[in-house]
């Protein structure tokens, strides 16, 4: 392996100390914690993960969770309930519905009820709307989380090409929008780009944000390149058992890359601290203190 290692459990540990250091500082001029609320519906055992995974990371913090554990049968009218109180209630600074949701549920129209100011997760079309035309808003926290170990790597991103794999509202299209945002120049490729190998070899900063696991082969990274692993893809490995892997074949793409992301410890949580900081940014607008 040539690349250097993108430590995203390193960087975000350090960013998470100074969050806590922030939230104590609001809190003695506020007079009240920042909060936190997560809704999860359902038992997808992934989501119940990440749910865990978000709770502990606010207590660090000093950010009081409130979580919300609803059955898989939940109505649309009565998540609508949930996230409305959650609107009204002053407690909760950020609102995070975990996604997926189960299929009776129209995710949009839950997403659309999230008061634009709650919306830590940034997924709102408000939010969307501002990140897309340069305003200040709530940025989702995988990409924001990416472009920080980015920038730890590569700080002037000025002219560079960049490829996004994966179009999502929630990855790719806001990765795309941040790396637009500092003048790269972005590609962002789907299922229907032709040539995707030859597209990928064009990036000095190529993000795969797919799902298909270890899709991204060697040959497919400009040599000296900076490779960022969205992907979250659990896989058989020996009998019995299960691993985590990328969308990139790691051993592959570490050996042309100049600086890469593994998984997990890499883009996972990075997306935690980046909601910790979103919550507390929320919790200082609603207290006047921004
Ligand atoms: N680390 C973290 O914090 C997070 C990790 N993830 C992980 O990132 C990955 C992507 O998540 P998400 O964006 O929500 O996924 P989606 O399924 O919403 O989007 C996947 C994207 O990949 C594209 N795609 C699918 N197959 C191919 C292919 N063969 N070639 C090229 N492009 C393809 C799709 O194209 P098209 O639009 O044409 O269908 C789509 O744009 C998943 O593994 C997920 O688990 C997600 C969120 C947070
Ligand atoms: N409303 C909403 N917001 C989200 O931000 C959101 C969501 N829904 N649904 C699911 C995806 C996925 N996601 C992850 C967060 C942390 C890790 C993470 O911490 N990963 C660790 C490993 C975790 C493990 O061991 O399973 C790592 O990569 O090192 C992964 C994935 C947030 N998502
Ligand atoms: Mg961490």
């Amino acid at each position: 392996m040539s690349a250097a290692l993108i430590d995203g459990k390193a960087v975000a540990a350090s960013l998470r100390e100074r969050i806590a250091d922030d939230v104590a500082d609001f809190a003695a001029s506020a007079g009240r914690v920042p909060g936190l609320a997560v809704v999860l519906v359902g038992d997808d055992a992934a989501s119940a993960v990440y749910v865990r995974n978000k709770a502990a990371a606010c207590a660090a913090a000093g950010i009081a969770g409130h979580e919300h554990r609803l059955p898989a049968d939940t109505s649309e009218e009565a998540l609508l309930a949930v996230v409305l109180g959650l609107n009204a209630d002053p407690s909760v600074d950020g609102i995070l519905v975990q996604l997926p949701l189960p299929p009776q549920i129209d995710a949009s129209r839950i997403l659309a009820a999230i008061s634009a100011d709650k919306d830590v997760d940034g997924f709102h079309a408000t939010n969307a709307g501002r990140l897309a035309t340069g305003l200040p808003g709530f940025v989702p926290c995988t990409p924001l989380g990416c472009l920080h170990l980015i920038r730890s790597v590569g700080p002037d991103l000025r002219g560079a090409e960049a490829v996004v794999i994966g179009r999502s509202n929630i990855v790719g299209k806001p990765m795309a929008a941040l790396l637009l945002g500092a003048d790269c120049t972005v590609t962002i490729a789907h299922s229907r780009t032709r040539d995707l190998p030859e597209v990928a070899r064009r990036a000095d900063i190529l993000v795969a944000a797919v799902g298909r696991p270890e899709m991204v082969r060697g040959d497919w990274v400009k040599p000296g390149a900076i490779v960022i692993d969205v992907g979250i893809n659990r896989i058989a490995s020996t009998p019995g058992r299960t691993k985590l892997v990328g969308d990139v074949h790691f051993a592959e793409a570490s050996a042309v890359a100049r600086a890469i992301t593994p998984v997990p410890g890499g883009v996972g949580p990075m997306t935690i601290a980046m909601l910790l900081a979103n919550t507390l940014e929320a919790a200082r607008r609603h207290a006047g203190l921004a």
